[in-house]
């Protein structure tokens, strides 16, 4: 071979590489491309290595380019989802490419031909539909953000598996809070705001997938266009009036979602504008430390969400979820959601049936829109006909209570519900009952799905079908009789199909019946020999073909019903957020029942008096581990101060108290009762009056972030500086421990300051959990602070906490003995208690607190304990020893053993 050929060779690109290669420069570097082939995804090259590494798997190699070995692995098309669930959560987002030709079609084309593949989805975080694929019990939102010349700022969201679509405007400091709220998958913005690192750092982006895009994608005549087009509108005045950054923001997203889809189109609500000014501003940080949805670790379980949460369908959950991170400012939309929940208290019978009902309930919006992106498959078809029957009957059960007087918003619910005035929705449901038949395929391709006496032409080819294989039955007793072989089998196989077996020893007699035989030979096998007849094969094309006619009748006859369920799917989203709104409310009931919570008074003014609150995530976990009871607490602070004619109440309460007393509980608990009340629900408190706050602030725990490069004092800092800076009259603040990242006096005149803005300037409600006793003197000085603290008790040398609130300032910190209680080893707690002596004496003599809180000069003057030395052999071989167990021989034996370790 010469060199030149071996070069051609090397270089040469085989049809079907040079396919994808093409593909694969459409796709870009950024998705890893799944390359149909066969019964399996493969990918190569770069894509190869990067998801072998990922989905820990074999990487191989196939064929060369450029003179180079081609990476390859692949993953079995039946169990992909696996896979791409696995990738997507690893940060990927991959394209799959599908043969969108039958390969015999291909080689009509010749014989080199590669069969057509086409990229028909692009998988991204963002943009999931598959049950598999997505949390049950939450959302999956992809967010676009936008920003406009003149400085606006607005967001558009959607969630594609259940239809959601909203958009809001807002200005550049409430994009943070609304990302928080929203925790979205994957968030598009253009190139220009992605490399903004000062704006990026300031945005929540744990667990959020980044898709820059060109700066045109966000231009706002295309995303007025865009938005027509999605909803077949001429103007979209219809829809409100949108602002040009909220245009630009749904137009860069459903851009994108065209994109992933490949021009399939994305059954979206109509868009919902959602005023920023409508919710209670909670921002990353605040958001974070509450633990509303997560916990700080990033888990659901122990955060308000889970504790509370008694849905009993996944789209209840996410209504529940999004309630609560997006509390309501509206008085009077939050009356109408706890009307709903008293409701629910007062009928329990009701209730009880409706939860039960709900448990049997399936996810009818998610359903609806895996049926409109055409991956449904006839369980989504179950799904939608079973909700809606169970919707019917929970109508119905309503309808059976007599003298029912339903709250305004239960009754719009139920009316959603009613398929009484929905003739298509109710024939739908109707003829999905006649159709299906009581176990469905997964797949629609798999057939079997079309029950009997729903369409003709399906039952007479099925009953042509099954009489067919009654014959066949009937041959076998006939061909063993006209053979001579008693034994003779007829059975079947998908490359044979139907074929008549007789083991070898009666080959024989098989093969030499005469010139008269109908048996006609197919195949010898060690363990077998196979013929068939002319009868049978007729037989067998009869039954398959009547099979492969059922199937595709069955097939017409999902998209028929999948395009209907398209045509409706507006009215279903509706039904489904009705039940999803019923299993909220009777939940939120349910919670309150089983553990005391109670309705708030919520109004327009500017107090905040709880009694009896408790926090209910430490309570359950209190209740959980048996250990203690939860104390409930009392909190009572207004803002304008007018219940301090008779009661003096402070608008900003400091509050001391040992460490591990209960502080922080205490001022989570309270910043919670907001949350709940405000979402329209129960609070976990004998009473509670609350005055809407329009945000909720808190700076609690120390952790640094440095990923932003930020040292613990300096987050902090921020934080404060942004309560500070946004605060209103109208906001509640909790403030934990601030200072303490630096030096004393440091840090004592900034928790000083901070107290006398908050309370001066921005005169919030706000509770100041502080370890400086120095800080309770303020409460003299300023006309609306306050002290409180939380007591704990010496008992007999044993510190007791009692975690109960009480007026005044606390005396002590206990600190020494909540270390001793944490296990610092004893030579550390016993110096720490004398140097706290020293610098308390000192403190009552006079001395200046320099020189108290000085540092090492006053440490070295006080001689340092060293720490007890370990036992000696000899002191461990007297305490193990039980005297009463020696003779006098062994006693006097072991002062000669002991005497011995001393030389
Ligand atoms: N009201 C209460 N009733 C019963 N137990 C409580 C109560 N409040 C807090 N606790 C228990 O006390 C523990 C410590 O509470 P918390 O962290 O709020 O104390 P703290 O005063 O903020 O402590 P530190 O000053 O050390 O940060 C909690 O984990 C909880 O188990």
């Amino acid at each position: 071979m010469s060199a030149n050929t071996a070069t051609d060779k090397a270089t040469k690109v085989t049809p079907m590489m040079a396919q994808f290669l093409s593909i694969k420069a459409d796709v870009g570097p950024e998705a890893l491309l799944f390359y149909r082939m066969g019964d399996f995804y493969e990918l190569f090259f770069d894509d190869a290595v990067r998801a072998a590494a990922a989905l820990d798997i074999a990487l191989t190699k196939r064929g060369k380019h450029a003179g180079n070995d081609i990476p390859m692995c692949g993953v079995p098309v039946h169990s992909s989802e696996t896979y791409l669930q696995r990738l997507i959560k690893k940060g990927f987002r991959v394209a799959v490419c599908e043969q969108t030709e039958d390969p015999k079609e291909a080689k009509k084309r010749g014989s080199k031909a590669v069969v057509r593949r086409e990229v028909v989805r692009l998988v991204t975080p963002g943009t999931l539909s598959e049950d598999n694929l997505l949390e049950t019990r939450g959302r999956n939102i992809i967010t676009a953000l936008s920003k406009t010349h003149v400085g606006d700022f607005a967001l558009a969201w959607a969630d594609i598996s259940d239809g959601l679509f909203c958009t809001a405007d807002m200005n550049e400091e409430r994009v943070p809070t609304e990302l928080a709220a929203l925790r979205p998958r994957e968030l598009l913005l253009s190139e220009s705001l992605y490399q903004d690192a000062d704006f990026m750092a300031g945005l929540p982006l744990d667990g959020v997938s980044l898709t820059p895009q060109a700066g045109t994608k966000f231009d706002t005549r295309a995303g007025e266009r865009q938005l027509k087009a999605q909803f077949h509108v001429e103007s979209l005045d219809g829809f409100g009036s949108f602002s040009k950054a909220e245009i630009s923001a749904a137009g860069a997203l459903l851009d994108y979602l065209e994109l992933t889809q490949a021009g399939n189109p994305v059954q979206l609500s109509p868009p919902t504008r959602r005023s920023t000014a409508g919710f209670m501003a909670i921002d990353p940080a605040t958001r974070a430390s509450l633990e509303i949805d997560r916990t700080q670790k990033g888990t659901r379980k122990g955060s308000l969400l889970s504790v509370i949460d008694r849905t009993k369908t996944g789209a209840g959950a996410r209504e529940l979820a999004d309630r609560l991170s997006r509390p309501l400012i509206d008085v009077a939309e939050i009356k109408n959601r706890q009307m709903a929940v008293t409701f629910f208290i007062d009928q329990p019978t009701l209730r009880e049936r409706l939860r039960n009902l709900l448990a049997q309930c399936g996810d009818m919006a998610r359903a609806a829109s895996r049926l409109s992106l055409g991956r449904g498959g006839p369980r989504d078809l179950v799904v939608i006909q079973d909700t809606l029957g169970l919707g019917e009957n929970i109508c119905a059960e309503f309808a059976k209570q007599s003298n029912l007087v339903l709250p305004e918003n239960l009754e719009s619910v139920l009316q959603d519900l009613s398929l009484s005035d929905k003739d298509q929705l109710a024939n739908l449901r109707r003829d999905l009952a006649k159709a299906l038949s009581p176990d469905v395929p997964m797949q629609a391709r798999d057939g079997g799905f079309i029950a009997k006496g729903w369409q003709p032409a399906i039952d007479e080819l099925k009953s042509l079908r099954d009489d067919s294989r009654k014959i066949v039955a009937g041959l076998q007793a006939d061909y063993a009789k006209q053979s001579g072989v008693p034994t003779l089998k007829i059975k079947h196989n998908n490359v044979l199909g139907y074929f008549i077996e007789v083991s070898p020893k009666h080959a024989d007699t098989m093969l030499n019946i005469g010139p008269d035989s109908p048996f006609i030979h197919r195949q010898t096998l060690v363990s077998g020999i196979r013929f068939t007849t002319t009868e049978l094969a007729d037989l067998d094309a009869k039954i398959s073909g009547a099979a492969d006619k059922v199937c595709a009748l069955e097939v017409q006859e999902f998209e028929a019903f999948a395009a209907k369920t398209r045509v409706l799917a507006d009215v279903i989203r509706r039904s489904a957020h009705a039940l999803a709104v019923l299993d909220v409310q009777s939940g939120w009931a349910e919670w309150a029942v089983e553990t005391g919570a109670n309705c708030p008074v919520v109004d327009d003014s500017l107090c905040f008096h709880v009694t009896s609150g408790r926090h209910p995530v430490v309570r359950e976990a209190l209740q959980k581990s048996g250990a203690a009871d939860f104390t409930p607490n009392d909190c009572l602070l207004d803002a304008d101060g007018q219940q301090s004619q008779v009661n003096p109440a402070n608008r900003l309460t400091l509050i001391t108290g040992p460490n591990m007393a209960g502080k922080s509980t205490y001022l989570r608990q309270n910043a919670l009762m907001f949350v709940l009340a405000q979402a329209g629900g129960f609070v976990p408190a004998a009473q509670a009056h609350i005055g809407v706050a329009d945000a909720l602030f808190s700076r609690v725990g120390a952790s640094d972030d440095l990923s932003k490069g930020r040292s613990t004092f300096m987050t902090e800092m921020i934080e404060t500086a942004a309560i500070l800076n946004q605060a209103t009259q109208r906001s509640f603040v909790i403030l934990d421990e601030i200072g303490r990242g630096t030096s004393t006096f440091d840090g004592l005149s900034i928790a000083w300051a901070t107290t006398e803005h908050l309370h001066s300037v921005n005169k919030s409600r706000a509770l100041f959990a502080t370890h400086y006793h120095e800080l309770t003197d303020l409460a003299e000085n300023l006309e609306a602070a306050g002290n409180a603290s939380l007591r704990a008790k010496d008992w007999e040398g044993e510190l007791v906490f009692l975690h109960d609130v009480r007026p005044g300032a606390a005396d002590k910190s206990y600190g020494v003995q909540v270390a001793r209680l944490a296990g610092l080893p004893a030579a550390a707690t016993q110096r720490a208690q004398e140097v706290l002596h020293r610098l308390e004496s000192e403190k009552d003599t006079g001395t200046k607190d320099t020189e108290l809180l000085g540092g090492l000069p006053l440490f070295s003057a006080t001689p340092a304990p060293s720490a007890p030395p370990p036992p000696s052999d000899i002191e461990k071989a007297l305490s193990a020893l039980d005297v009463n167990d020696l003779s006098p021989r062994q006693a006097l034996d072991l002062l000669y053993d002991l005497k011995a370790k001393l030389s």
